[in-house]
């Protein structure tokens, strides 16, 4: 059967991954949807090393070709922090609002630093038979001093995009798929698997 395993554990991945891989019209599956499986440790420092580590190591675990995503923050005033780092800036298991309170409070310890900031995504495919596809996506925005909107995950909340005077917390799945790092990066990766799995 023709599927795919979404490989993250983290919900707002899912949800905007599974929107843009519905045109494949092919099975979507998610990790939770094998049993119990522990996270990797992502010991990468980069974003491309630690999406292939995340997918061979969900490909192997779950027996089914897996698509991962690493993907992560680049403040500009803060020299390109928290990166690969996004996840756990406030700490090891952070939340969204600690990694958010700590953000404005590095920025706004800096005054006059760079308010510009880009998400970047890399997503990785890894079938059982260790064949792997990349793609990547970037998005520009600034950090701004107070969270705005209730939707997406993360910093989303105070990252705000001037040509669509919103921020990404502000758009619905769709409209930040249509924007977004991970939604560029996932329509590369949806041609690759279009030819993948034809
Ligand atoms: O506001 C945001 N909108 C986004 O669209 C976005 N994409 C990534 N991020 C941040 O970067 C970390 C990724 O870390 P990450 O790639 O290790 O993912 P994760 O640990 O959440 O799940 P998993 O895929 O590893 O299981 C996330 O937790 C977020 O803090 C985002 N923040
Ligand atoms: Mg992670």
């Amino acid at each position: 059967m023709k599927e795919i395993v979404v490989a993250t554990k983290n919900a707002g991945k899912v949800a905007e991954l599974a929107a843009a891989l519905a045109p494949l019209q092919i099975a979507v599956k998610s990790v939770s949807d094998y049993g119990a499986i522990e996270e990797p440790e992502e010991t990468g420092t980069t974003f491309t090393d630690n999406a292939l580590l995340k997918a061979r190591y969900y490909a192997q675990a779950t027996g089914r070709a897996c698509l991962a995503d690493d993907s992560g923050l680049e403040a500009d005033g803060l020299g390109g922090e928290p990166g690969v780092y996004s996840a756990r800036f406030a700490g090891p298991g952070a939340t969204d609002r600690a990694n958010n309170e700590k953000l404005l409070a590095e920025l706004n310890a800096r005054p006059g630093a760079a308010r510009t900031a880009r998400f970047r995504c890399v997503l990785a495919f890894c079938d059982t038979n260790g064949q792997v596809l990349t793609a990547d996506g970037t998005c520009e925005g600034i950090i701004i001093e107070e969270g705005q909107g209730s939707g997406g995950f993360g910093y989303d909340p105070l990252f705000f995009m001037p040509e669509y005077r919103k921020t990404l917390a502000e758009m619905t799945v769709a409209e930040k798929n249509a924007v977004s790092h991970r939604g560029r990066a996932v329509q590369v990766m949806v041609k690759q698997l279009a030819g993948y799995f034809s």
